[in-house]
């Protein structure tokens, strides 16, 4: 992906805002040229070595380099330039406009199983394709899943700026990701991995189906010990009318030791993303009303 130090604003119109992360602030851009629509990410650049403020330029990097590695993939946002000014780097990203998949889900009266399912199973294929290539995202939540376009079901990962490429082996420790997500190899600063995606998975769905968070605490060290514990259970205020299968598929992802714990190809084969084998069987996942 080419790197422009020219003038962003003579090739694209700035228009309204979808969204900020930490020292990003994201917008809607139209090519003058084409017409065409982007999500331009403007990220402001660490000014020096000791603030703390803005993204270094390896962080930045990071983000690039995975995006243009792993771009192509219908479940995961594509990179199609970069701008740098002295002050900010601007990456032209696809335009993903149908705002978070948790506002979508909060905002429907309910979502079935099946519903929550499928959202499911179109992150797993695109974590599995990161994973093929070694690749973790380690900031999976659910703001970073996003819907393409508002009323559609079509989900984008987002936000690459945590993911490095972990290959097999590689003791690779780091303390980063949001509390509510990490897995106890995180917590415990050992090897992580892309079993780490998958922990955070386990916890993205178990939100998806409750609205409650499986290992949150009144603090943060409170929240890492259950985590490391691996504390949690299934409230029936919550999970009540929750299927059996769904819980299972859950189980298998917070599994402390990471190399036990559920791959992305473990989770598309397991019956609660696969759903009934035979078409006439009445699907369990159906009307099972979740309760976010
Ligand atoms: N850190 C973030 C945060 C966001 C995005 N990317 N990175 C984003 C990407 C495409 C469309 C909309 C957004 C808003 C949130």
């Amino acid at each position: 992906v080419p790197w422009s130090d020219d003038l962003f604003e003579k090739y694209y119109d700035i228009c309204e805002e979808l969204g900020s992360g930490q020292f990003a602030v994201v917008r809607r851009v139209v090519c003058k040229a084409t017409g065409e629509e982007f999500a331009a990410k403007f990220i402001r650049k660490r000014r020096y070595a000791t603030s703390r403020r803005g993204v270094t330029r390896a962080h930045i990097e990071r983000e690039v380099d995975v995006l243009t590695e792993i771009g192509g993939h219908d479940a995961i946002i594509r990179l199609f330039a970069v701008f740098e000014t002295p002050s900010e780097v601007i990456l032209v990203l696809e335009l993903v406009s149908g705002g978070e998949l948790f506002d979508h889900v909060c905002a429907k009266e309910c979502l079935d199983e099946a519903e929550a399912a499928a959202f499911i199973k179109q992150i797993l294929l695109g974590v599995k394709h990161l994973h093929s290539r070694y690749i973790c995202h380690l900031d999976l939540k659910p703001e970073n899943v996003m819907l393409k376009r508002r009323g559609e079901t079509q989900i984008k990962l987002i936000d690459f700026g945590l993911s490095r490429r972990i290959p097999p082996g590689s003791q690779t420790k780091d303390m980063i990701g949001t509390p509510e997500f990490v897995a106890p190899e995180i917590v415990n600063f050992e090897a992580l991995g892309t079993a780490t995606d998958m922990w955070a998975l386990g916890v993205v769905t178990y939100i998806l189906l409750s609205g409650g968070s499986p290992f949150l605490g009144q603090t943060r060290d409170e929240t890492f010990c259950n985590i490391t514990a691996v504390d949690y259970h299934f409230d029936d205020c919550y999970f009540h009318s929750t299927s059996a299968l769904a819980k299972d598929f859950i189980r298998r992802l917070f599994v402390r030791d990471p190399r036990k714990r559920a791959t992305a190809e473990d989770c598309l084969r397991h019956p609660w993303i696969t759903g009934p084998d035979a078409e006439d069987t009445v699907d369990p996942r159906k009307n099972a009303e979740i309760s976010i």
